[in-house]
């Protein structure tokens, strides 16, 4: 079993260096492995004998690139270095690596971009604290403008490696390599389209010290979950794997309801209800055939049905109405401590209401689905949990003040247990804008909770099969393909 994909912020990524010091790998060595991981990356890129232009910075990045340049020209490439700084205030193993570097040093203004056929970036890396100005900026900006892909040392310069922000100006690399371990903002937008691929080069350090130095923060992948997902034996019987309840709007806004309910099904729940309310009764008869539907008047009728003990997912808020009714109908949900997904309307109900919300979700597995506008609406006057800079803090934060799993939207999805744990999303398509789009991820998420996948691995699936699904159809996708795009994904997650 492949084991989950770690990922370390910049202060994690520091301390796990320091660790495999303490453990006997000197900081020069660590170094050198990773100038050596660029050099092997670059030369995948430009064929032997080629002009690399290498930009060193003033910390320990650029010692990066002082090792890959000695590498380089050792393989017979032609090598220039252009230094951003003062060369005799470098420290620690990057003066090192500056000394054992026999070539010639310019200024970083005079790198002669022109003639390269690529550019190596180690101006920043982790260390980076403030917006790029100056001379930095202008070295940044003479490297985007040359034409020349660039191959970016760890991160681009100029994003910040724990938010994927761009700081005032930002390297736009054709690829990037890192080392032990992905960190946020490869993953995070705007830093991930800035980084392009990213490869990670092993340097030495062990997954014992990453996972204690790091340990709660993951890349989105099946690794992450496919354990858990339910796969039917033999002997499996459809009220083993759970029955899903999806409450439905209005006469004239059903459909949302429709598509999660079908998500649910599709991704293996056993039964799927839609709670629909007794004017929309004869307009979802007509368009429901193995889902089965139930009239529910309001909050009332939504405990009357939960009195059945085997509905145990709930799906409320797609196209439910913002209105005191939902609230109402939210506050039903939670008292019947069922495994719940509220999306939509059943937060934005909730505008500048969260704390109801605060410790509301802890007794029962919840999901909570908000893009960036339901999050910000919902935790109006709330400072403190819509300015954190990170995405990732911001969902944390969300998901610990209210004890449900936080499912942060975007082309970066996050998602962010109450214990701390979170995932990043990257396999999206911005095909999945599209209308219904959520609806159906409240449906996958919903459904696998149904067959007790814990809230966070619901989560965590539902969003990476519900991208992987829009991206295998590609342009023209709509919400009705998803659901049917589910079984080719889950064919190839249970093969
Ligand atoms: N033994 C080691 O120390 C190792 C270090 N590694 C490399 O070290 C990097 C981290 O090194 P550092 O912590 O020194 O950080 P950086 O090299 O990213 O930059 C820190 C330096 O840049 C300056 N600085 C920060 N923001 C600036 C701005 N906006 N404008 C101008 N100057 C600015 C700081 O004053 C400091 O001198 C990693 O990204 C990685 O590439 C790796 O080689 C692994 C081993
Ligand atoms: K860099």
């Amino acid at each position: 079993m492949t084991a989950p994909e770690l990922v370390l912020t910049p202060s994690e990524m520091r301390q796990a260096d320091l660790e495999a010091i303490t453990r006997g790998i000197p900081g020069i060595e660590l170094m050198r492995r990773a100038g050596r991981a660029v050099a092997d990356s670059a030369e995948k890129l430009v064929s032997g004998g080629g002009r690399i232009v290498i930009v060193a910075g003033p910390g320990q990045n650029g010692g990066d690139g002082f090792v890959a340049a000695a590498v380089l020209v050792e393989r017979g490439y032609r090598v220039s270095l252009g230094f951003l700084g003062t060369l005799n205030r470098l420290t620690g193993d990057a003066a090192e690596a500056a000394r054992d570097w026999m070539g010639e040093v310019g200024p970083a203004e005079d790198a002669p971009f022109q003639e390269a056929d690529l550019i190596i970036d180690a101006l920043f890396g982790t260390g980076l604290s403030r917006n790029l100005d100056g001379a930095a900026r202008h070295a940044v900006d003479r490297m985007n403008g040359s034409g020349c892909p660039i191959l970016a040392v760890d991160l681009p310069s100029g994003i910040d490696g724990d938010t994927g922000e761009v700081r005032g100006i930002a390297v736009k690399a054709a690829s990037t390599v890192t080392f032990a371990a992905r960190k946020p903002c490869h993953l995070l937008m705007p830093g991930r389209a800035f980084s392009g691929p990213v490869e990670v080069a092993d340097i030495g350090i062990g997954r014992e010290i990453l996972a204690a130095k790091g340990g709660s923060l993951f890349a989105n992948n099946p690794a992450l979950w496919l354990h858990v997902l339910p796969k039917p034996g033999l002997s499996s019987h459809k009220y083993e794997r759970g029955h899903t309840l999806v409450a439905s709007g209005g006469a004239t806004r059903t459909g949302a309801a429709r598509l999660a309910a079908r998500a649910a099904l599709r991704i293996g729940s056993g039964l799927v209800t839609v709670a629909s309310p007794p004017e929309a009764i004869g307009v979802n008869a007509a368009h429901l055939t193995a889902i089965m539907l139930k009239g529910c008047d309001g909050p009332e009728g939504l405990h009357a049905i939960l009195q059945d003990t085997r509905l145990n997912a709930l799906v409320l808020g797609p196209a439910l109405g913002v209105h005191a009714g939902t609230r109402a109908m939210v506050a039903v949900a939670v008292q019947a401590r069922r495994s719940l997904v509220l999306d939509a309307d059943a937060l934005t109900s909730f505008e500048g209401l969260a704390s109801e919300f605060h410790g509301a979700f802890r007794h029962a597995p919840t999901v909570l689905t908000p893009h960036d506008g339901e999050f910000n609406r919902l935790f109006k006057g709330h400072p403190d949990m819509i300015d954190p800079e990170s995405k990732i803090e911001k969902a944390r934060r969300a998901a610990a003040y209210t004890g449900a799993v936080v499912l942060l939207k975007g082309a970066d999805t996050v998602i962010a247990a109450p214990d701390g744990r979170a995932a990043i999303n990257e396999n999206g398509t911005p095909y999945l804008a599209t209308a219904g789009s959520g609806d159906t991820l409240c449906g996958l998420i919903a459904g696998l909770m149904a067959q007790n996948v814990s809230a966070f691995e619901a989560a965590c699936a539902g969003a990476w099969i519900h991208a992987e699904a829009g991206a295998s159809f590609g342009p023209g996708l709509i919400a009705e393909d998803l659901a049917e795009l589910v079984p080719g994904v889950l064919r190839g997650l249970l093969k």
